[in-house]
């Protein structure tokens, strides 16, 4: 049902173009918006979560935050996908890597996502470690692009935790060996939601922080470390 207008989004109904970028932060979507669309509408601040749609290369495009946390990411993509006829979801994140072999400021494009949420437990009555994915055309096209604008990327699984302080007893070194790469807090729900509405979602993550070897990208410098991962997906968007 495309109806417009949800508890959490004020946009009114063809406010929202098909393919939506999501950060967790909303004044990233803003940024975004600023940065790389021609002539941005904010469709919404409810929250101060800002939603914004502009052209990007002659097509239409939007940004939505999504908030920290599957909760919260859960609410947005829902509404986008139930309410406003939206059909990709990409989200531009950033994420602490659980291996010395990513450096900061690299990509990381998310082949799926394991969790320690019990989000899925109760979707799926407990039945099943239901298992979510990354969209394979956006995935296969945001490695593509990558190549072609010379830009490092690695594809892999990612941690998508509940908690961002406090590393549960031996998890992430248990993971890391298992070949999960980096930490973020919404891939898992992304894919998951994704899948229920039969829509295409991929998250892409800039390496903010190092676990393994303690380095940080400065508050400062966070903006601007993006810019590699969300060309990437502007391109994905329009392709
Ligand atoms: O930079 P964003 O997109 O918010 O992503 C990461 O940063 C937040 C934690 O600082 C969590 O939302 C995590 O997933
Ligand atoms: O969830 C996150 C995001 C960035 N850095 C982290 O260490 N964790």
């Amino acid at each position: 049902m495309i109806s417009g207008v949800t508890a959490h989004i004020s946009a009114e109904n063809g406010d929202i173009a098909e393919t939506v970028l999501m950060p967790g932060d909303p004044l990233r979507a803003k940024w975004i918006a600023e940065t790389y669309l021609t002539d941005p509408v904010c469709y919404s601040s409810v929250r101060n979560m800002y939603g914004f749609t502009g052209m990007f290369r002659g097509q239409r495009l939007s940004v939505q935050g999504s908030g920290m946390g599957m909760p919260s990411l859960s609410i947005y993509s829902h509404e986008l996908l139930e309410s406003y006829g939206v059909k990709t979801l990409i989200r531009v994140g950033s994420a602490g890597a659980l291996t010395d072999k990513l450096n900061l400021r690299e990509v990381v494009a998310a082949s799926g996502a394991t969790s320690e949420s019990n989000l899925n437990r109760m979707r799926f009555n407990n039945l099943v470690e239901y298992a979510p994915v990354a969209n394979f055309d956006l995935l296969r096209n945001a490695v593509d692009i990558a190549n072609e604008q010379n830009k490092k990327i690695h594809v892999g699984p990612v941690l998508s935790g509940d908690v961002f302080y406090g590393d549960p007893p031996g998890l992430y070194k248990k993971l890391a060996e298992y070949g999960v790469l980096a930490v973020e807090m919404e891939a898992a729900e992304l894919y998951t939601v994704a899948a229920k509405f039969g829509a295409r979602a991929l998250a892409l993550v800039t390496i903010s922080d190092n676990l393994v070897t303690d380095e940080h990208v400065s508050a400062e410098e966070r903006q601007s470390s993006f810019a590699d991962m969300v060309e990437i997906a502007l391109e994905i968007a329009i392709r």
